[in-house]
């Protein structure tokens, strides 16, 4: 079997790291251009790799320090694992599993209580504790059918803004969102370049209008135009496609829609990735012109220390119930957790449930419950009713919903 190692990546050696991210991810290689302007954003800190007999790297798992909103409204700081990937010559033979293992156990080391990540198939991240923790929707929307019913208030304008305003202003306005609802992450200073600005300043085509209401700009719009003419179709007019739509209030959310709405020569408006509990077929006259196209996972979560984890979120109105967790990489974090609203605490009373952290990690945010996870064998019961009990504390009102992509 070919040697490999693992370590923290020392400074110089990203680029050839990145390199190893891109192949995977079948992305183009990066030139020297594209490097300039990245380095500053892809520091070696957070990053370990795997290393071959020769010393060049053949995988990578990338994290930064950001922070994730939990129920009750508490930002905990979060290692955002963002770049992961082995050099397909190099798979399947453990590099993913000894790299995992060494990033959890720095998270651990550092006193970070929960890590998260964007998953790019489903069967890879449930093994290392992470789980499916908030989801999200694709919206279609037929234009032509598509009214804002009367009486949705209006408070404010939208105005386009170029690309450079929007690269000054939106940083500052997503901070009017951020922590809004369980799931939603802070965007560190190195995110913006990498994702938001080039995207804006791009040449894929991509505007961005603003709203303002009452108290100044409170919601952005970053949409670009697919041409959807054909020849059986030679009128049909574009597809406006979402890629982000955030908004501080209702009358923001509202007039962001209503503008989207009145853009002329479009056809259709879809958007990815959409909240699960968006309300855009209820802000319309006809609710049937809104087709969900996708539900998928968003943001999956591992929570690196259990008890700080569970502690750090509120809960719902229900008796507690003691829950045994089981944690393979972590085994600090094996054991009982006695969870009722007035607080988490260790205890050696007997447990009413029994899952491993992945399924915790999973319900965490609020989404999902208990009692469905129990009947996929998910969740042990070991006392009739714990399950609903759980439900009920654990699950949020709002849906979790994450936004960001990283
Ligand atoms: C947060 C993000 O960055 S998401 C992006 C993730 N990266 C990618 O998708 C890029 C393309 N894929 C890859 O680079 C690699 O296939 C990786 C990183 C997903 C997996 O790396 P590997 O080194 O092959 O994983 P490793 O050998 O440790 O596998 C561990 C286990 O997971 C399984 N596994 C790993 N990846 C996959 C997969 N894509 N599909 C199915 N099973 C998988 C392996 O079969 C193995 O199972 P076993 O323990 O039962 O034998």
């Amino acid at each position: 079997m070919s040697e490999f190692h693992v370590r923290a990546v020392a400074e110089g050696e990203q680029r050839a790291c990145l390199e190893v991210l891109e192949q995977a991810l079948h992305a183009k290689p990066i030139s020297d251009e594209a490097w300039a302007k990245m380095a500053p954003t892809w520091p070696a800190a957070g990053k370990f790799a795997a290393f071959d007999g020769d010393g060049t790297p053949v995988g990578i798992a990338s994290s930064f320090e950001m922070e994730l909103t939990v129920p009750g409204g508490r930002k905990l700081a979060t290692a955002g694992v963002d770049g992961v990937a082995v050099r397909a010559d190099w798979t399947r033979r453990g590099i993913l599993t000894t790299m995992m293992a060494a990033q959890l156990e720095d998270f651990a080391a550092r006193g970070v209580p929960l890590a998260a990540l964007h998953a790019s198939e489903g069967v890879i991240y449930g093994r290392f504790g992470y789980g499916a923790a908030t989801f999200c929707k694709g919206v279609f929307v037929e234009r032509p059918r598509a009214q804002v019913r009367d009486g949705v208030g209006r408070d404010g304008e939208v105005r386009f803004v170029t690309p450079a305003e929007a690269v000054r202003r939106v940083s500052s306005l997503y901070k009017r969102f951020e922590g809004t609802r369980p799931g939603s992450v802070s965007r560190p200073e190195q995110w913006w370049p990498g994702f938001f600005d080039r995207l804006v300043t791009g040449n894929d085509g991509y505007r961005v209008a603003v709203h303002s209401g009452p108290d100044g700009d409170d919601g952005f719009v970053v949409y670009r135009t697919i041409d959807a003419r054909d020849r059986k179709a030679p009128e049909r007019g574009a597809i406006l496609e979402i890629r982000e739509l955030e908004a501080a209030t209702p009358r923001a959310w509202a007039g962001l829609w209503r503008f989207l709405l009145s853009v002329d020569l479009v056809s259709a408006i879809a958007g990815r990735g959409r909240p699960m509990d968006e309300p855009i077929a209820e802000l319309l006259t006809d609710p049937r012109a809104v087709n969900t196209t996708e539900v998928i996972d968003d943001l999956w979560v591992r929570l690196v220390d259990v008890l700080a984890a569970l502690r750090a979120r509120t809960y719902g109105t229900a008796e507690p119930v003691v829950l045994e967790v089981s944690d393979k990489q972590l085994p600090d974090n094996n054991g009982r957790y006695a969870v009722g609203t007035s607080g988490v605490e260790r205890t050696t009373a007997e447990p009413e449930l029994r899952l491993d952290v992945s399924t915790l990690s999973s319900l965490y945010l609020g989404h999902g419950f208990f009692s469905d996870l129990a009947l996929s064998g998910r969740v042990e019961v070991l006392e009739a009713g714990a399950a609903e009990r759980a439900d009920a504390l654990f699950h949020t009102a709002r849906a979790p919903w994450c936004g960001t992509f990283f």
